[in-house]
């Protein structure tokens, strides 16, 4: 288990020629169960990196606790920080491979620096290739490969010295929609095969709606809002939760494109949210029906979150403008109507 206590991560900077401080963690408490895929998401400069850097102290907090399974970082001697600090592996958006050595030199260089012989490191480094599906690269250099296959090494290297955590920062931003998808694809099985905990940090709201169980969202270095992914995502209370779900489910019609449906259709348009607990299709057929109203779709964004349906689908309605009324105020009533 991670847990982050009144993290903060201030760096100097100069206001107007003032020596003064920035503060790019603010005050940040928050607990990634062992076990969990956990997303840090936010805009550029939110501050994610620095937390995630601040997890296994590769910055150190400027105050604030940092505990993993128990043990405070900043409480440890150096011998025994650096044995939890191995303890966490780490995967970058630019992979941070050595030209200079083939695919399996690159897997097994941590496991010399730990100390393996150099035959155990090769055999370690190899079942971690196998792990990833690159056993047959492992004699290739990175330039031969692509930038899927860059970052799969990447991920064996962090794997090779069997870390109990996996950081990842930013580890999909490099890479197209497809490979995006087979890495993520690898960070699932690394977390339920081998029951690894894995912490990542992303701009893209797919990469978290694909594989996280649980979220923060940051925002000017403070957590604005966390939990369940699905809770978070379905009902966010924060703007910038609230225009990252909209970029990633693009669902709602806005501005422009709510303009052209309103060309396209002459009756009145309402958007109504997807959830799993929420209305669901049976339900607004039943209350369609009971109003006697006709429908067309007019747009339509669902996916999935954690498995579960999430979005929102426009309706143009037909029918008279009472029943229409009467039909409106009894979806708002259930909490669930976002007139168009
Ligand atoms: N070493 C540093 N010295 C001064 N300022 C820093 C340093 N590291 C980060 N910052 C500042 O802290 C803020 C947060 O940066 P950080 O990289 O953590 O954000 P981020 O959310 O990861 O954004 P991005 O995705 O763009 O990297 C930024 O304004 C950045 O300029």
């Amino acid at each position: 288990m991670i847990e982050l206590r009144h993290v903060t991560k201030t760096f100097p900077t100069r206001d107007g020629g003032r020596a003064s401080v920035f503060r790019a963690v603010d005050d940040v408490s928050l607990t990634v169960e062992r076990g969990m895929v956990f997303g840090i998401v936010g805009h550029s400069g939110a501050g994610k990196s620095t937390l995630l850097r601040v997890i296994n102290y590769l910055e150190e907090p400027t105050s604030g606790s940092v505990l993993v399974d128990g043990q405070d970082l900043g409480a440890l001697g150096e011998r025994r920080r650096r044995a939890v600090r191995r303890s966490m592996g780490m995967v970058f958006q630019q992979f941070h491979l050595f030209r200079s050595r083939t695919v399996l030199g690159n897997v097994a260089y941590p496991l010399g620096l730990a100390g393996h012989s150099r035959r155990e490191a090769r055999e370690r480094a190899a079942e971690a290739l196998r792990f990833v599906g690159l056993e047959d690269h492992a004699r290739r250099y990175p330039e031969q490969l692509s930038g899927g296959q860059r970052q799969r090494v990447g991920i064996a290297r962090a794997l090779a010295t069997s870390p109990k955590v996996l950081l990842c920062d930013e580890a999909t931003s490099a890479l197209d929609p497809r490979t995006t998808g087979e890495v993520l694809d690898l960070l699932k099985r690394v977390n339920t095969e081998l029951g690894v905990t894995i912490v990542l940090i992303t701009h893209e709201m797919d990469v978290v709606r694909g594989i996280c169980d649980g979220v923060a969202v940051m925002a000017d270095g403070r957590v604005v809002e966390s939990g369940g992914a699905y809770d978070v995502f379905a009902r966010p209370r924060h703007p910038v939760t609230g225009a990252l779900v909209r970029s990633a489910l693009h669902d709602v019609p806005e501005g422009a494109a709510l303009e052209r449906l309103r060309a396209r259709h002459s009756g009145r348009l309402v958007t109504v949210p997807v959830t799993r607990d929420g209305t669901d299709g049976s339900g607004l057929s039943r209350l369609l029906r009971r109003y006697e109203l006709d429908f067309a779709v007019a747009h339509a964004g669902v996916g999935e979150v954690q498995d579960l349906p999430l979005g929102s689908v426009t309706l143009e309605l037909r029918g008279p403008d009472d029943a229409i009324d009467a039909f409106l105020t009894e979806l708002a009533g259930a909490g669930e109507a976002a007139v168009a």
